[in-house]
């Protein structure tokens, strides 16, 4: 069986249902000799009862944390913001920090907190001259540091660290695909690992594309097999005393994966005490 601690905190549907958001956001005066971008980004801290949530999700390269925050977007109607998409979108372009982020990125290595804090402050003031409520952070914080950083500017309710065997890490990056017209995330990997010791066996059925998307699908260039464990040697590393610093914090909600999306999103939904609040949504639909 998946070990499920069930999230009882902030996290509930009346929680989710009272979220309305009121923009919190605002640029400060712009100083040429501020150290980091965010230290320019003020925002107004607010009671969880006038804005959306504000989750972030931990958890190794390829355990699936892009898909199932953009599946809760969808479900809370909040936005889901991804470090690597923006990182990844900094690189497609012709800015002048391009060439300098494609090499370290395709090292496996941690682009430096102030470009990416950078990045993660344009992409909120964004949204806040959208009206965008809340969000889902993915792939942010990365490092004690950078979650220092965020917890000095805005409040996280709630920090989601889904847990899969490095084995499987492995296996899921290798077979990512990314249709290169749509932009939309697959899988071409068909994981079965025998559960060893006392823990469970995985079996994850390929995510595979339309036949639109079948011609155009495209590898992350960092989704090689030695820049991958190159990734979670630094997420190990670098990464996993986040676990620790928002456990004590009381925040952290631990999921270990049961497989694939079939069998982790409905248990996933019940962790977090959204379950009935999908329910109704569908019926609403
Ligand atoms: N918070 C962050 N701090 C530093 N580098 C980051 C951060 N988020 C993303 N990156 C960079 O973008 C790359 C891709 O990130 P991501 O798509 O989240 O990949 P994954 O979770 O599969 O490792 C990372 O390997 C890293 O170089």
């Amino acid at each position: 069986m998946a070990a499920i601690t069930r999230f009882s905190k902030p996290s509930t549907i009346s929680h989710v249902r009272r979220c309305l958001y009121s923009a919190s956001a605002v640029v400060a005066e712009s100083n040429p000799h501020a150290p980091s971008p965010f230290t320019n980004y003020k925002i107004t801290r607010r009671d969880p009862s006038e804005r959306n949530v504000q989750w972030v999700f931990l958890g190794s390269p390829g355990v699936g944390k892009g898909t199932y925050a953009s599946r809760l977007s969808t479900l809370l109607g909040v936005p889901h913001i991804a470090t690597g998409d923006l990182v990844r979108e900094e690189l497609a372009s012709s800015g002048s920090i391009a060439k300098q982020l494609t090499e370290i990125v395709n090292q496996g290595k941690l682009v430096s907190d102030e470009i990416v804090i950078s990045l993660l402050s344009k992409r909120l003031k964004a949204g806040e001259a959208k009206g965008e409520s809340g969000f889902l952070l993915d792939g942010f914080p990365r490092t004690i540091n950078q979650a220092e950083i965020l917890e000095g500017i805005i409040d996280i309710d709630l920090v989601v660290n889904l847990r899969l065997p490095e084995s499987v890490l492995i296996e899921k990056c290798l077979g990512r695909r990314i249709c290169g017209q749509c932009g939309k995330n697959f899988n071409v990997a068909s994981i079965n690992v025998k559960g060893q010791n006392g823990s469970p066996g995985i079996s994850m059925a390929p995510l595979l594309p339309p036949s639109s998307c079948m011609s155009k699908l495209v590898t992350r260039s960092d989704d090689t097999e030695e820049v991958v464990k190159e990734r979670l040697r630094i997420y190990n590393e670098k990464s996993q005393p986040l676990e620790d610093y928002y456990r004590n914090q009381g925040k952290l909600m631990e999921f270990d994966l049961p497989g694939g999306i079939p069998e982790s999103w409905p248990k996933l939904l019940e962790a977090l005490n959204l379950d009935e609040f999908d329910e109704r949504q569908s019926v609403a639909a």
